[in-house]
């Protein structure tokens, strides 16, 4: 196999998550939707016709297609005309999708005419990488080759010798997306940027900034994808459960007593916002689907076992599980990326709807260029071991609100998910941090650390980003996550003044020398602290110099366990790219 094939059939590994609940969706439309079959049938007409044509014009011997005949045919359907307004692409789409089927069908001399069919239905789909995910799965394989060979030429035909800054979307739209991620993420207002530097062995992503700042000044401000409560405090009532903001009980939205998990709002919006983002899916008895699509109701045997699951989910998560945010940030996020999938399909999307500009995060994360599952495949991870019982009362949940959806939880993706909130969380903390977080008996190990400079035991909530996901430590840090607003939202703030091209940091631990701590007891508390929580030897500039001063010759280096989703390091590792 070419290293470009392997390198996009690695690529069509994304977003396998959201490409589900979009297959959930369109077998439940085809079971429920009369008027969805009508439009199907009718499809199915226009098939039949272009078949016979395609039949007429079919090429003597295209068992075996040759390069030529692919470009030739590429540039012919590149010639053509595409569909601009909503409506017309999405008639187009599944025209051309229910032709390549039902040509796959009619055996090897077909195969051209049906890799061309699913080709032009790339072009028009808004996410082309998550349609190669299903085209990977449901097309036969020797069709599926043709569709990645045509995307390969389409690439090698629209790539400038100059390099990627040009490279065009529309007309290589799988790798366009893949390979331009870097060049659109972080956005420019952000005033960083992410860059590869070799660390050891390997090579690790660091922010930098694109322009100089003064010291105490905000370098950007970013709003979570997931953010959860402590449990102590989320079952106490005193702070919003959307935006972790401290409210007055007598202020608060507080849920009704029915819903599976108590929950306190400190708007309407953030009410709002947290149903149409998760809540809504798995804490409550509202039918998943938009109210664009008809269904039918639940039963109330149907609408009992729901309960039964979520009542089951929530307890685990408040009482079996203090101290952890990680299992209810997976959840959150999975209902989020179903949430976004189904207002995808659907022309009013529920988050524009439900969601204040305030409160959208740059991310565009339900519509945007890139989707969740883009930005999260690309964080790294430690792996953990997998607690049974919270995928199992998970996937019950998802199940309970629609047939399917528990196969968005699969024991792998689980645990790369959790080892991702894991090592990716930010602690957040009000006016320098609490005093009074449960302690638990876990052993140290299994203690859930979050990036927090005045220690995780001082944090109210659990949060987890994009771009500050990129932030590496020091414990002389050139930046501090800060929430002055009062809220989950990070204010980077830079702790002196930066020029352009520096590197930002911050502290994963709490990096001060107590009164009464010795510079050794210090330094090997913090360090220890980050090889139980990042497995990593922090290699910073204070912990040499400290190191020196103390005589400390060689330590032994501890194995940087951190991994990165197979399919983006091979995708990294064949095309150098980044
Ligand atoms: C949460 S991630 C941070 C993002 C990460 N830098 C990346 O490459 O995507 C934590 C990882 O960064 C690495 N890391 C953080 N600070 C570092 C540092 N000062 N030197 C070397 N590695 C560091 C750790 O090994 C850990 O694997």
């Amino acid at each position: 196999m070419s290293s470009r094939t392997t390198s996009v059939l690695t690529i069509a590994g994304i977003a396998v998550l959201s490409i589900a609940a979009y297959a959930v969706y369109f077998d439940y439309k085809r079971r429920n939707d009369v008027e969805f079959r009508k439009k199907l049938k009718k499809e199915k007409k226009r098939v039949d016709k272009s078949i016979a044509s395609s039949k007429a014009s079919l090429p003597s011997s295209p068992d075996a297609v040759g390069v030529d005949e692919l470009r030739e045919a590429l540039e012919q359907v590149k010639a053509e005309q595409v569909p601009i307004s909503p409506e017309q692409k999405e008639a187009y789409f599944m025209t051309q999708v229910a032709s390549g089927e039902q040509l796959s069908l009619q055996g090897p001399m077909f195969s051209l005419p049906a890799a061309l069919a699913f080709y032009r239905a790339l072009r028009v789909y808004p996410s082309p990488v998550e349609l190669m995910v299903i085209y990977q799965k449901t097309v036969p394989e020797p069709i599926f080759k043709l569709v990645i060979e045509l995307t390969n030429l389409d690439v090698s035909m629209s790539v400038p010798k100059s390099g990627m800054d040009d490279l065009d979307e529309e007309t290589s739209p799988v790798k366009g997306r893949v390979e331009g991620y870097y060049l659109k993420f972080p956005p420019k207002s952000f005033g960083v940027k992410v860059e590869t530097r070799q660390v050891g062995d390997g090579t690790k992503k660091t922010l930098v900034l694109t322009k100089g700042v003064k010291t105490g000044e905000a370098i950007y401000k970013e709003f979570p994808i997931v953010a959860a409560l402590d449990s102590d405090i989320q079952e106490a009532g005193t702070h919003c459960s959307q935006c972790l903001r401290s409210v007055e009980p007598s202020m608060s939205i507080r849920e009704s007593e029915s819903h599976a998990l108590n929950t306190v709002y400190c708007s309407a919006a953030c009410q709002s916002a947290a149903k149409s983002q998760y809540y809504g899916l798995l804490f409550t008895l509202e039918r998943p689907l938009p109210q664009e699509i008809p269904s039918e109701p639940s039963t109330a045997e149907q609408l009992n076992e729901r309960h039964k699951a979520q009542a089951q989910f929530a307890n685990y998560l408040e009482n079996e599980m203090p101290g952890h945010a990680a299992p209810l940030l997976v959840a959150q996020f999975i209902a989020r990326q179903v949430n976004a999938e189904m207002s995808k399909l659907i022309s009013q999307t529920l988050s524009k709807t439900t969601m204040t500009a305030d409160q959208a995060d740059f991310t565009d994360a339900d519509g945007g260029d890139y989707l969740l599952a883009d930005h999260f495949e690309r964080l790294r991870y430690v792996d953990v071991d997998l607690p049974e019982d919270g995928l199992k009362l998970l996937t019950a949940v998802l199940d309970s609100a629609m047939p399917g959806l528990d196969a968005l939880a699969t024991e792998e993706r689980y645990a790369t998910l959790l080892g991702k909130m894991l090592y990716n969380a930010y602690g957040v903390y009000y006016d320098g941090g609490r005093d009074d977080r449960p302690v638990t008996n876990n052993r140290p190990e299994d203690i859930e650390r979050t990036r927090t400079p005045v220690g995780t035991s001082h944090q109210i909530g659990s949060a987890v980003y994009t771009v500050s996901s990129y932030l590496t430590h020091s414990c002389e840090p050139t930046a501090r996550p800060s929430f002055d607003s009062g809220t989950s939202q990070l204010h980077l703030i830079a702790t002196r003044d930066l020029e352009a091209g520096e590197e930002l940091t911050v502290a994963y631990v709490d990096v001060t020398q107590h009164e009464g701590e010795s510079v050794v007891d210090c330094r090997r508390r913090r360090r220890m602290e980050l090889a139980r929580g990042w497995k990593f030897a922090c290699p910073c500039e204070r912990c040499e110099r400290e190191g020196q001063e103390m005589g400390v010759i060689s330590e032994d280096k501890i194995k940087d366990q951190s991994k990165v989703e197979k399919s983006m390091e091979r995708f990294e590792a064949n095309e150098g790219l980044l």
